[in-house]
């Protein structure tokens, strides 16, 4: 066996990305430049070091609201088709220059109407910026749609995601504060994706617990849960060697429902507390679906890499768990059973296996 993996060496992994918000992780250059270009006038730096530091800071707020805030600059700044397609392919790249061969980057495109654009050329615009990034950078990015919560425009938004599944739209999302605004709200919507034999994902058990969680899996009929960490809150005797499962939690495991684990950002919103004690490493070693994700890299000041870096020098994870993590990631994508085979099978089984086989030494 070869050492702990590194981060260089994490970077070069062929890795799976479900939960990043395409307005969460634009370069602080170019909401600069948009700004600029845009007209918007209330960024709270001109300087992109200065704008970089900002948005980390202002996030660390420990509640989810006050985290949502900072969304208001990178979105006011993404409000033109060429906007929007220049994140999108920044995005692209980005995702690609640190190893992830298949991403799933979400965005809401009611949020992007301040200038009057209707939503098709919103979509239009992202999922074309996402062909672009991806054929030149070698990465495939699926688009997943999202409905804030707080709205009413779900249904509407729904709709997009079937009317674009064919154009780089591969599922739904809702996002944005959790309490008091249970996913039921939205249940006319889930109804409908569902009769159109579409995917869906839910925030859930992030900003809120339990119920929640059981309102997106037992009445939405989510594929998978975006955070779903207050999980644990359905577990018992955590810290001994045989914790007892809820029947939620078990239903959860059993249904190897995915959960979509973004560990840096649930320090930055309170629901989790550190690294160390996040619930993953509890999940993980009961064998729930695990994946390992960004959420926001722009206000987590993170990538991929890191955040699995930080999982190594927590909880000793080696390139066994490395894979299984970006193997289950895989196998919980919105894309066609055959594509995901062919991913898992070709690129990231080989490439994990050249990693772990000749650790930070040369290839032959
Ligand atoms: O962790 C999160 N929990 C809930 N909502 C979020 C999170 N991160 C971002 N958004 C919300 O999703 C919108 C579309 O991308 C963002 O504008 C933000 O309001
Ligand atoms: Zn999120």
């Amino acid at each position: 066996m070869t050492d702990r993996p590194t981060l260089e060496d994490i970077r070069r992994a062929p890795k799976v990305l479900l939960h990043d918000h395409l307005d969460g992780g634009v370069r602080p250059q170019t909401v600069v430049d948009l700004a600029r270009a845009g007209g918007y006038r209330n960024l709270p730096a001109e300087d992109a070091e200065e704008l970089r530091a900002w948005f980390t800071s202002a996030a660390d707020s420990g509640s989810l609201e006050r985290y949502l805030e900072t969304f208001s600059h990178t979105v006011g700044v993404m409000q033109s088709e060429d906007a929007l397609r220049r994140v999108a392919y920044e995005c692209a790249e980005d995702l690609a220059a640190d190893g992830v061969v298949y991403a799933e980057v979400r965005f809401a495109p009611e949020l992007h109407t301040q200038t009057g654009l209707p939503l098709e050329k919103i979509v239009e615009a992202v999922v074309t910026g996402f062909a672009e990034g991806g054929r030149e950078h070698g990465i495939r990015v699926g688009t997943l749609v999202t409905a804030m919560r707080h709205q009413a425009r779900s249904m509407e938004i729904a709709e997009l995601a079937v009317r674009y599944r064919d154009a780089g739209v591969v599922g739904f999302d809702i996002a944005g504060a959790e309490a008091g605004y249970p996913p039921t709200r939205h249940l006319d919507a889930f109804e409908y994706l569902q009769r159109e034999n579409a995917h869906f994902t839910i925030h859930a058990g992030e900003g809120f617990g339990l119920p929640s969680i059981w309102q997106a899996i037992q009445w939405c009929g989510a594929d998978r849960l975006g955070h779903g960490v207050r999980i644990v809150d359905d577990i018992t005797d955590r810290d001994t060697d045989r914790p007892q499962l809820g029947r939620l939690a078990a239903y959860v495991r059993d249904k190897r429902i995915p959960l979509e684990m973004c560990p840096t950002s649930n320090l930055q919103t309170g629901a989790a507390r550190s690294i160390a004690e996040h619930p993953i490493g509890l999940l993980r070693s009961l064998y729930f679906r695990v994946t390992v994700n960004t959420d926001n890299r722009l206000m987590s000041g993170t990538t991929l890499s890191e955040e699995f870096a930080k999982l190594v020098g927590a909880f000793d994870y080696d390139w066994d768990d490395l894979r299984w993590f970006t193997v289950n990631a895989m196998k919980s994508a919105f894309i066609g059973f055959d594509e995901r085979l062919e991913l898992i099978n070709g690129v990231i089984k080989p490439g994990f296996d050249r990693l772990k086989w000749h650790g930070d030494r040369p290839l032959a």
